[in-house]
């Protein structure tokens, strides 16, 4: 479903591929709000339509667009700036990042090589848990394909930072 907003405006294409969660869901919001983003597409494999929807009646320039499922990644994909990934398994109390890895590290993995083949030179904002082990992930799917770039892959650490001044 696209948005009224007529677009237009220069700026940034964004993809948000986990759109439908609780992270991906206010993060789409606060992009539909940056006036620097002109093209918003929102991917997940459940629940975009309904997102899509709400975020696009936002009286703000950027267009957004919904995909869902595995068939419509390359259509989130292509021609974006900025990939932001917050796809995946959150923890549930008593498990550990290290749980999540088997799960996420496929779903990082599978949106990489989509990355690698559709947006090559975009930037990828990893922050799937556990993040200090999918930003390898990452880097090692777009060595694989050439296109791996170190400023153009980033992780979200910022959480993780404060815990550990607060922590250790
Ligand atoms: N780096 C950081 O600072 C932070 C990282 N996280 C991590 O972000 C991730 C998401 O957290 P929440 O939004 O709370 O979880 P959530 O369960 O609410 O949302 C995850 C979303 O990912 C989607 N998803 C699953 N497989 C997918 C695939 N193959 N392609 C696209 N989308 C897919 C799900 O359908 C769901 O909508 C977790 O791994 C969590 O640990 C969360 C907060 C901060
Ligand atoms: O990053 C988050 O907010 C989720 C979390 O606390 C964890 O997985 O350690």
């Amino acid at each position: 479903a696209a948005c009224r907003a007529k677009g237009g405006a220069p700026g940034f294409k964004v993809a948000v591929v986990g759109a439908a969660g609780g992270i991906g869901q206010s993060l789409s919001l606060l992009m539909k709000m940056n006036p620097l983003v002109s093209v918003l597409h929102l991917y997940d494999v459940v629940n975009t339509p309904g997102v899509t929807a709400d975020v696009s009646h936002m009286d703000t320039s950027a267009v957004v667009r919904g995909f869902i499922g595995q068939q419509q990644l390359e259509a989130a994909l292509t021609g974006m700036d900025l990939v932001i990934i917050p796809a995946g398994l959150p923890r549930k109390p008593g498990m550990t990042r290290d749980d999540l890895f088997n799960k996420n590290a496929g779903i990082v993995r599978s949106i990489c090589e989509g990355v690698a083949k559709s947006c090559p030179n975009a930037i990828v904002n990893l922050i799937s848990n556990p993040v200090n082990s999918t930003v390898p992930i990452a880097a090692e799917v777009f060595k694989r394909a050439g296109t791996y770039c170190p400023k153009r892959l980033l992780g979200v650490t910022t959480l993780d930072v404060a815990r550990a001044n607060t922590f250790v």
